[in-house]
């Protein structure tokens, strides 16, 4: 199952980083986070546009990707939140493109990757990024836990996914400063906005909700804004539009507010 795959992969770069730390510690942090919640929290729909250059579902999204450019457009366009895709094996993404993309917007940035250990919190910090993502579906409510702790520890803000109701509840214990619904099962692939419709009446009031993954038109967005997200998270569709700009522009104009 992809899940485990990539946890695998993870606990290997995990090895590595680890031992390029102990001759060469990330040095510490400076500078202030931007906030991903507060991005989140703004009137009216805030959408979070993702650099994905590939993914395992539908390989490569778009061939010779500026990571830059892209981000510029979105911002430019009316994005609240970038997204950075910084899994090499599987979404074509790299980590340099995080740190880039941060210095060339003034967005919140979040890092997209499969997080499971406190070494990673650390580099995402290291690397630039404002929030990072916890995928429920791949760790324990303890290990939720603590690496909410350790990013809280490094100033940096989390986003929780979840797919289903024992995920939510995990979630919700750990604290997320936002939390996702994602309507991609993480084993199957299949895509349903249905999902957020379900499981968002069962998230308390006070909590920046966002609903990612399947957007792919301005109708789809205003369904989930129906269902009451605070936000979006948009990677395919707007990867595949010619101008980054004018996609999130028509996002947000195909919302009803
Ligand atoms: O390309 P889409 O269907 O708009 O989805 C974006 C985003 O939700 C998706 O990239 C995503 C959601 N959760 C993830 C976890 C890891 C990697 C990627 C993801």
């Amino acid at each position: 199952m992809f899940l485990d795959r990539i946890a695998e992969a993870k606990r290997a770069e995990v090895e590595r980083l680890r031992q390029q730390v102990e001759t060469a510690p990330f040095p510490a942090a400076t500078g202030k986070i931007r906030s991903l919640a507060a991005a989140v929290n703004r009137a009216g729909l805030a959408v979070i546009a993702e650099v994905k250059p590939a993914s395992p579902s539908k390989g490569v999204i778009r061939e010779e990707v500026d990571p830059v450019k892209t981000a510029q457009g979105y911002e430019a366009g009316g994005a609240a939140a970038v997204s950075v895709l910084t899994d090499e094996p599987f979404f074509k993404g790299n980590k340099e493109s995080l740190t880039r993309v941060r210095q060339a917007v003034n967005l919140p940035v979040l890092r997209k990757d499969f997080i499971l250990d406190p070494l990673q919190v650390e580099e995402s910090r290291f690397l630039g990024a404002d929030a990072i993502l916890l995928i429920a579906a791949m760790l324990t409510e303890e290990e939720l836990i603590s690496l909410r702790r350790a990013a809280r520890h490094h100033g940096l803000e989390v986003l929780i996914e979840v797919h289903g109701e024992d995920e939510l509840q995990r979630a919700l214990a750990a604290e997320p400063d936002v939390l996702g619904i994602n309507n991609r099962n993480l084993s199957t692939f299949e895509t349903d906005l249905a999902v957020t419709e379900r499981l968002r009446p069962r998230i308390p009031a006070g909590i920046p909700v966002i609903g990612e993954s399947g957007v792919s038109s301005p109708a789809d967005a205003d369904r989930l804004r129906s269902a009451g997200v605070d936000g979006i998270l948009v990677g395919e569709y707007l990867m595949r539009q010619s101008s980054p700009r004018a996609g999130v522009e028509g996002l947000l104009a195909g919302v009803t507010i």
